[in-house]
């Protein structure tokens, strides 16, 4: 019996980067959480503790940090490929990297009719976020979102499942749909205007969750890729995690009260998890675009 190692990866995790333009009086924003792993020919150090290949993740960070500095960010996309492309190409041994970017977003503080130029307000918890490959010099894009959380306070029905002797829940043909969208989507290419197609796929995943009548969970989430797929030629696949945030209906027959779908316990857990991959069928799948993906 023999022991080997395995595939491995390694880097910073979760460097705060705030990278603020002032090149005008009106400042710019960008707030990002970036992770970076290596990969390649890292045997040496896990077999023997060589570390002659190994790049320190304390470098990594400063390359993250002194690279907002030598350029503007700008999109998260094109960042995340510079970052990548830099590491797979000056560092002696790496052949592969993966970079993460999640943006936090900020807006402008509304000031006497206008805008303030350098006070900004958290625009909440949802992120934009993208997943960058650089695997034997090619470049995989997998950009996304995550916690949109989004609610159809009718509109949605959940009937005709199986039951069982551990059956107890009622069938409903009316009922609160409720969930936090974390989507990732797979570009064929780069040749993109990052921002615009983000913008267009988030409201084209939000018009089919609230269009759809949805009879499961299930079906909303295909309906959201298909969407996606239909209007946007430049994405390839779209994997959709989709936790069901039940609402229950509060019995008030204690007090003589009815209930008319009007007054809900919204709980936290559990939570139902639905995941899918929407894909076009003639398009090559590309397994390392995904691999040891947070959510997929
Ligand atoms: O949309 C739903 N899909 C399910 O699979 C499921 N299971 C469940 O208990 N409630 C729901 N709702």
């Amino acid at each position: 019996m023999g022991i080997v190692m395995g595939p491995n990866q390694y880097g910073k995790a979760e460097v705060r980067l705030v990278a603020i333009d002032r090149s005008t009086a009106r400042h710019g924003i960008k707030d990002l959480t970036v992770s970076t792993s290596l990969r390649g020919d890292l045997d040496e150090v896990h077999l023997t503790g060589d570390n002659g290949n190994v790049l320190p993740t304390d470098t990594q960070k400063n390359t993250v940090y002194a690279f907002a500095k030598e350029a503007p960010v700008g999109e998260i996309e094109d960042f995340a490929l510079r970052l990548g492309r830099h590491f797979t190409r000056t560092a002696e041994g790496i052949t592969g990297a993966r970079v993460l970017v999640e943006e936090h977003a900020w807006q402008r503080i509304p000031v006497g009719g206008g805008e303030h130029d350098h006070a900004f307000s958290r625009a909440g918890d949802e992120k934009r976020t993208t997943a960058v490959t650089i695997d034997d010099g090619r470049a995989h894009v997998v950009s996304g979102l995550k916690d949109l959380v989004v609610l159809k306070s009718t509109g949605s029905e959940f009937w005709g499942y199986p039951k069982d002797r551990y059956t107890t829940l009622a069938e409903t043909t009316d009922r609160i749909l409720a969930t936090a969208v974390t989507a990732r989507w797979r570009y064929l290419g780069e040749d993109v205007d990052w921002g615009k197609s983000f913008e267009s796929i988030r409201a084209t995943m939000l018009e089919a969750f609230a269009t759809t009548h949805s009879l499961a969970l299930q079906q909303s989430l295909y309906e959201m890729g298909k969407a996606v797929l239909a209007a946007h030629e430049e994405v390839a696949e779209v994997r959709l995690s989709l936790p069901n945030k039940h609402h229950f209906l509060v019995d008030l027959e204690f007090c003589g009260l009815t209930n008319d779908n009007e007054v809900f316990f919204a709980a936290d857990r559990p939570y139902g998890l639905i995941e899918g991959v929407v894909t076009r069928d003639d398009v090559e799948p590309q397994p390392r675009a995904w691999y040891s993906l947070p959510e997929f």
